[in-house]
């Protein structure tokens, strides 16, 4: 490294940053209004610090988690981002590969660039078992909603992440001062072909709309898939959709791009663990960057945390090899970082080894959410 950066910073961003077009790049860089959000998620990160436990012997670690039936080989997976087709020609199959390949969970979601059929097709090319979950805002008229699901099952989709967080659209800083608001021809948001009230080989909007938790029982009857609730906050509405049978939550401000005044996601997550109380598995994401912040996160009571930002980095400069390499760096380094916490498994990581820096000792209180 050169220059006078003090230790490794988030070059992916930089790197990215010189291949797309800069209209490209701040979409997906950006947040809403004066991006606090988008920046608190990683700088609450570090505002954290992890205290090791030491002697503690062992020399076979085992990363993996248990969610929704499965066992993942560490407590990552990727969180849906839209248009991947913006960030490398290959687009979310070159997402799909390269998750598959490292084994890690791909959520894809209704605003991909390739239709999700084809995202697990990709991912299915790699591994045969690929855990492949789709995102959904529910829409406006609930036939599309329907068709939509009927699309992931079909897919082979293993669970339904409903997005809860945009009940309308953040303002885009960015995007408003550089003009954005169109896919470039040729791209477009494949899964909204060809549905209800759309002429055919149309592409629908993706609307936000407001939605209830009466809509959220309307999607349940609709499939048997598992429900996961992404882009809740607070521990309120995490007690709620426990009691309403979901069955898993993301901790999530949407990488800061919908609300700007909202908490940072590994503020919220200890409050909701609490309420959660390991009744279902609570998946948080947002500013993580390294495997520090996926120890921490876990500490604080998550299963496993998503990225985003980070793969569209690493597809925007390297396609498929290049998300393959940044996740199974990630992933090799939560490994070495539980090592050096002297943990043997992701459940050894506890809310008393993580304290707020800058002050003395004073341990996160965490009911253990697993
Ligand atoms: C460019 C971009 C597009 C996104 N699109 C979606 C989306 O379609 N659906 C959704 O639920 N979340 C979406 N998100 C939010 C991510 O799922 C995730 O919550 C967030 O990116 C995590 O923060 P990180 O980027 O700091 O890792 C998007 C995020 C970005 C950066
Ligand atoms: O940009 C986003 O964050 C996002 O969630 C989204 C939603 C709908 C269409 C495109 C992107």
């Amino acid at each position: 490294m050169t220059g006078s950066h003090a230790g490794p910073p988030h070059e992916p961003a930089a790197a990215a940053r010189e291949r797309l077009g800069p209209e490209h790049y701040d979409y997906f860089a950006g947040g809403a209004g004066e991006e606090t959000a988008l920046r608190e998620n990683e700088e609450a990160f570090g505002r954290l610090a992890l205290l090791p436990r030491v002697l503690r012997g062992g020399t076979v670690r085992d990363t993996r988690v248990s969610v929704l039936g499965r066992d993942w080989p560490a407590p990552l997976f990727v969180s849906p981002t839209a248009f991947h087709r913006l960030a490398h020609p290959d687009g979310e199959r070159a997402t799909a590969r390269a998750a598959a390949a490292t084994g890690i969970p791909l959520v894809t979601g209704v605003a991909a660039t390739t239709a999700v059929a084809d995202v697990a097709a990709a991912a299915r090319e790699a591994d045969p078992e690929a855990v492949v979950w789709f995102q959904l805002y529910p829409q406006p008229e609930h036939e599309v909603s329907a068709e939509l699901v009927l699309r992931a099952e079909r897919a082979g989709c293993s669970a339904l992440v409903v997005t809860v967080d945009s009940p309308v659209f953040g303002t885009r800083t960015r995007d408003l001062r550089n003009g954005f608001h169109d896919l470039p021809p040729g791209l477009a948001a494949e899964n909204m072909r060809d549905l209800p009230g759309a002429a055919p080989g149309a592409t629908r909007d993706i609307a936000m709309c407001p939605a209830g938790w009466d809509d959220l029982a309307r999607l349940r009857e609709l499939t048997d898939l598992p429900l996961v609730l992404k882009g809740v906050l607070h521990p309120e509405d995490a007690r709620i959709a426990v009691e309403r049978g979901v069955d898993a939550l993301i901790v999530s401000n949407h990488g800061g791009r919908q609300l700007d005044a909202a908490a940072a996601s590994v503020e919220a997550l200890p409050a909701v663990a609490e309420a959660v109380a390991g009744r279902v598995p609570v998946l948080m994401d947002g500013g993580v960057r390294r495997g520090g912040d996926i120890a921490v996160a876990l500490a604080l009571g998550a299963r496993a945390v998503g990225v985003g930002r980070p793969v569209l980095w690493a597809l925007a400069t390297g396609g498929e090899d290049g998300v393959r390499e940044a996740l199974t760096a990630l992933r090799e380094d939560f490994d070495q970082v539980l090592a050096l916490c002297g943990g043997h498994r992701p459940r050894d990581l506890t809310a008393d080894q993580v304290t707020p820096r800058g002050l003395p000792y004073r341990p996160m209180r965490g009911e253990r959410a697993w």
